[in-house]
Formats: structure tokens, sequence, C-alpha cells
């Protein structure tokens, strides 16, 4: 049987001087802990959890389990063989070994489970709830967070009920990037062994290898470079689309993580053809990264002619199957040029990867427009694109929105419950809209969605899993609303991983590919808006951004005869209320020709005149009848900034 190599330095001093900052004085222990117990500890404290609560491992109920094992079947499928290999080597040691599923939840345990303490007995029981809501700071859940291998010795858990454990962890991923579940070791005796860290990542490695053997491909591609080890595999459909790759090919190809819509051409200078000829051949092939750093590989065929990408990559029969990402976004969204397409395309992949997208920009730029692109440029097309405005309600009618709620949670809550807008959007995107106007009540609610991907209704105790991509969009400055102590920073940090800012209509570049995006859907040829006409539409302020611009354009050809080049008083000038206009010039101004425009155009602070703005929406309410929803409409205005322009006069 293995041994293994002698224990690393458990420094319990260090670890009671860091508790004694934290819980005592308050502080952060600087470099007293590592970061993710540090982390940790910072969550559980927000949640109001205290470090001498006690803590029960109740597994679920035996029909839970059943389901539990049952939706983990592939996992455990794969995973057992290497646990049991794992078991052998650690045993002795007195190590229990355990798998999790990715919410942290026991779903196989080996090792030296017997000889255990009667508490990690209890606690290492497949259907156990291991996740840090439950149990606090541990190995497993923190490597499920962090997405890297990481230890928890004895003080470092939260809870005191927790100390006599000794644990390492590490993360599982699929060949698309999810975590799928941890691999843990843990005893009761102090102190890691020296080693223990690397043998529970190398059973991680070795699991998801079994995993990326298990996937369709038309060639997979073993690279060899001189830290890589047996398992940093890549697996390509026979369009040259990378299908899949496991976490240990990731950094030899630069890659921070996986991202989808990736082709071979992206990543290696050489023919696609000729390392499938040197597989069908049996001899390795030196290939090139692009930016030239070079590489042995080894092909294997996959035996399958998957021209499909069944997770990782665009569905077969899906409307972006056989399209690049910008172009099926051009499709969802026709406006601006190629190089914002490009950003587009990022955001998609960056969704596709799982983390959470914001999207910035004053009123009507489209923020709503691009959600919907991606998510129907996404491989979730075909699931459900749930959007709630942040704003709108009072913070407890918005978190049974939200999160839903369980019967008799409230005064007027449902017969039976009622899922909230995440649970609904399972499969599928939920668009987070005025991000900035969520109550602050709601946002840890929120970090606990976007962290553990579960919901808590409101009123209940057990959580619900679900699988949602996030899309948050806000006019407002985000970082602003974090130094007013208005938007917490954890929040804000997990929100902005990756921004998409869309800029105002004035300052955009491409103006005129926008204008003949709104152009052609309305069935107006280009040319009746002639050059003096679009500078002169240039120059307008655009407070209501494209969606004004959207209705200026409808008013315009409304006004006008069919086929008549449009002049700027087809944009409706003499009626406050026609909305979607650029506010009125003053009336000494007369209106201008498309030809002497630069000359006789208002000047912008004529059309900036709030009082315009003022009496717009009065015209437009009146017009309405008071109905706010349909006033906005006319006006070219989001439903909540009209609400916030009228909170404003008041
Ligand atoms: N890419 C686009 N293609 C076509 N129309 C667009 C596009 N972007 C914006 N629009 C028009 O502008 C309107 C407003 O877009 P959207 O609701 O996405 O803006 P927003 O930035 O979310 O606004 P708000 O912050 O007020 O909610 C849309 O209804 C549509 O008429």
């Amino acid at each position: 049987m293995p041994t293994l190599p002698p224990p690393t330095r458990y420094r319990p001093e260090q670890i009671w001087q860091a508790r004694h900052a934290f819980f005592d004085d308050g502080h952060a222990p600087d470099g007293l802990v590592d970061a993710p117990v540090l982390s940790s500890w910072q969550r559980l404290r927000e949640l109001g959890r205290a470090a001498h609560e006690s803590v029960v491992f109740d597994p679920v109920e035996a029909p839970a389990l059943r389901r539990l094992l049952a939706q983990q079947q592939a996992l455990l499928r794969v995973a057992q063989p290497e646990l049991a290999r794992l078991a052998a080597s650690v045993a002795e040691a007195g190590y229990a070994v355990l798998l999790t599923d990715a919410l942290g939840r026991a779903v196989a345990v080996d090792g030296a489970i017997q000889r255990a303490s009667a508490p990690l007995r209890q606690a290492f029981r497949p259907g156990v709830d291991l996740s840090e809501r439950m149990i606090g700071t541990n190995a497993m859940s923190a490597a499920l967070l962090e997405r890297r291998p990481v230890w928890v010795q004895g003080g470092e858990h939260f809870f005191a009920d927790n100390q006599i454990f000794h644990c390492c962890a590490a993360p599982v991923f699929d060949p698309q990037g999810r975590v799928v579940g941890a691999v843990d070791l843990s005893r009761d005796t102090p102190g890691l062994a020296a080693g223990a860290l690397g043998l529970v990542q190398r059973c991680a490695r070795r699991i998801e290898q079994r995993l990326f053997d298990d996937q369709p491909a038309w060639l997979q591609v073993q690279l060899e470079g001189p830290d890589a080890g047996p398992e940093a595999w890549l697996a390509f459909d026979a369009d040259a689309q990378l299908l899949g790759a496991t976490s240990a090919a990731l950094p030899l190809l630069g890659l921070p993580q996986w991202l989808p819509q990736l082709a071979w051409a992206d990543l290696f200078e050489d023919r696609f053809d000729a390392l499938h000829t040197a597989a069908r051949q049996g001899r390795p092939l030196p290939l090139r990264l692009r930016g030239g750093v070079r590489l042995q590989a080894r092909g294997r065929l996959g035996g399958t002619a998957a021209a499909h990408r069944p997770q990782g990559g665009r569905i077969a029969g899906h409307p972006a199957a056989t399209r690049p990402a910008t172009e099926a976004l051009a499709c969802a969204a026709p406006l601006g040029h190629a190089r914002s397409q490009q950003r587009l395309a990022q955001a998609l992949r960056a969704l596709e990867a799982g983390l959470p997208l914001l999207i910035t920009g004053e009123t009507g730029v489209g923020k709503e427009v691009a959600a919907r692109a991606l998510h129907t440029a996404s491989r979730r097309a075909g699931a459900p694109f749930l959007a709630v405005n942040c704003g709108a309600i009072t913070p407890t009618l918005m978190a049974a929105e939200l999160f839903g709620h369980v019967e008799g949670a409230f005064t007027g809550a449902r017969r039976g419950g009622q899922a909230g807008r995440i649970e609904a959007a399972h499969g599928g995107t939920l668009l987070l809209d005025e991000i900035g106007d969520m109550p602050l009540e709601l946002q840890v609610g929120l970090l606990r969605v976007l962290d553990r991907q579960e919901v808590v209704r409101v009123g209940a105790t057990q959580a619900v899993t679900v699988d949602v991509r996030f899309v948050c969009a806000t006019h407002r400055h985000l970082p602003t609303l974090v130094a007013q102590g208005r938007f917490r920073e954890d929040l804000y940090h997990r929100l902005a991983a990756f921004t998409l800012h869309l800029p105002p209509l004035r300052e955009r570049e491409d103006f005129d590919a926008v204008l003949d995006g709104l152009l052609a859907p309305l069935g107006c040829a280009a040319e009746r808006l002639n050059p003096a006409l679009r500078a002169w539409l240039r120059r307008q302020p655009w407070p209501g951004n494209v969606r004004q611009l959207a209705l200026a354009l409808r008013t315009a050809l409304a006004l006008s005869e069919p086929d008549e080049p449009l002049q700027p008083q087809h944009f409706g000038q003499d009626d406050e209320a026609t909305g979607g206009l650029p506010p009125r010039a003053s009336s000494a101004q007369p209106a201008v020709a498309p030809s002497d425009a630069p000359a006789t155009a208002p000047t912008d602070a004529a059309l900036h005149l709030p009082s315009a703005r003022e009496q717009a929406i009065q015209a437009a309410l009146a017009r309405t009848g008071g109905n706010v929803t349909a006033a906005a409409a006319l006006l070219g205005l989001g439903r909540a900034t009209l609400y916030r322009h009228l909170a404003r006069g008041r």
C-alpha cells in the first residue's frame, strides 16, 4: 500500500490568533488564514451565524436520497473506482474519503470511515447536506465555491463543533468547465498529511478524465507539455469545434477557464486535418499554439462522427448551431457595426461559461434587447427568458416575486405557495432589470443564489436547486451605490465580473448602422434619409436613446408619404405629446430643411430643456388617461424611467 509523505505543519496558534482577530476584535486577520477560509467566515458572519451554534448532520429522507443518488448516477459511476483507489492510499493514515455533488451534498463515502469519530461518521453519510450554509466553513464547499483545491484545518472551521476535523478537497469539473462535485479527504486527528492535497487533486482529475472519456467526440487530443500530467485532453467534433476539455488541459492553452464556442483554429496554428491524419497513423504530432508555444500532441479517433455538440458547444438543430456567435447575435439584435457585435459575442461566451453578466447604460440603449439577444443566441434559446424589474415593487413583494413563497408565508400568500421568478427561469435566463434599485435586504439572498444556485422560498427552510443564467441591467453607477452603502460590495464584484456597457446613442460611432438597423424592419429604404437629415438626427441629444430614435422613426414614417424623402418636420414638432422625439425646439426656431440643417438646427441646450420634457410627460399622461405604462411607451421611455421622472418632478 502506498505510504503518505510526512505531515505538513499545522499551526493552531496562528489559527487561534486569526479567530481572536475576527471573532473578538471584528477585523480581518491578515495573512493568518487562507483567503477561502476568510471569505467563508465573512459570508457566514453576514448571514448572522455564530461560532457556537451546534451543527447537526442529518441525511435527507430515504426517497430524497434515492432521487439524489439517481441524479448523480453518471458521476458516481465514474467516480467510485477512483474513490476506492484514493481510499486504498489514505485509509491507513486515518482519512475518510468523500464525494459531494455540486451543491455540497454527500453522495459517496469511502476510506477509514469506520475508524473515525462519531461526528465524522455522522457527517460522512450519503444524503447529508455538507454545504457551507448547513455546516459552516469546510473544505468541500470552499473548493466548490472557489473552484480550486482548498484545505481547512481544525480552528479554521467556523463552527466550534467542527474543529476536530482536518480536511482538504478539490473540485471536479465536467468537460465543459462546470463544477459537478468535490472530492474530500478528512480525518479527526490534527494536521494534514503532506501530499494529501496532491492526492485529492489527482483523484479529482482522474474522475474528470473518465467524464471526458464518456462524452462522444470525433477526435480527442492529448497534450504533452513540460508540466502536463496524463490528463490534459481536448475533444473536437468533425467541424473542428472544441467540444470539451479536462481542467488539466486549460492552463496549457493559456485559458483561465473553459470557454464555449472555441474552434481548433482559435487555439492552434496547425491544420486540424494534419492531426487527424497523425491520429489515424498512430503517431504523435508537434503543434504550435497561437502565439508560438510548442506542444507535443497525440490524437485519438473518437469513434463518433459527432457533428453535434451535446453540452459544451451549440446544440444541433438550434438556430445558432451552424453559425458563429457574432452572426447569431446579429440576427437577434441587428444594431450596430461589427465591433459592437464582437463585444456582444464576448458577453455570450461569458454567459455560456456560467458567469453572471452586468449590462450597463442609460435608459433605452437596448439593455433588455441585448439580454434577450444573448439568450436567443445561447444554448438556452429553447428555455425560458424571464425579466424582473427589481425596483418596481416593495421589498416584501419583491422577495416573494424573486424567491417565491410557501403557503402561509405572509398575509395574502397563495394556497400551496408559489415559485418565484428564479425558479420559473430554471434551465433558462433571468434578467434582473434595474438591479441598482434592488433593496439591500434582498441582495444577500441573490448573492446566495449566485453562489449556490439554490433558492429558499420565503417562509421555507429547504432550498430548491436551480440552474439559471443571470443577466443584470442597470442605468445606475453601481460603484457609487456601493460607496453610499446602498449596494453590497460583494454582490457588485460578483455581478461585474463581465460588464457589457452599452453607450448612449449620442456617443455611438455607428449611429448610421443603428439607424439603418431600425429602418429595415419598418420597411423604410435607407435612401429616404439623405446625408443632411442623418447628420441632423445624429446631432440630437436622444435622452431616450435607441427607444426614442425608434419611436421617432415610426412617427416620421406615419407622417410622411410612402417613398417621400424624410424631413425634420416629419419628426412631429407640432405636438409635445407625440413622444419619441427629441424634445421640441423653441417656437422661435423654424423647422429646418435637411439642406440647411447644420446652420439652423436647434441647439442642444434648447433640446435639453427640462420644461419641454415635463410638458411632454404631462401631455402623454393626459393623452393616455394617466396610464403610466402607455405614457412611457408613447414617450419612448421605460416605465421605471418615467416613474423616476415623475418622482423627481414632485
Ligand atoms: N438592438 C436593438 N434592435 C432593435 N431595437 C432596439 C435595439 N435596442 C433598443 N431597441 C429599441 O429600444 C427599445 C428599448 O430597448 P430596451 O428596453 O432594451 O432598453 P433598456 O436599456 O433596457 O431601457 P430601460 O433602462 O429604460 O429599461 C426597444 O423596445 C426597441 O424599440
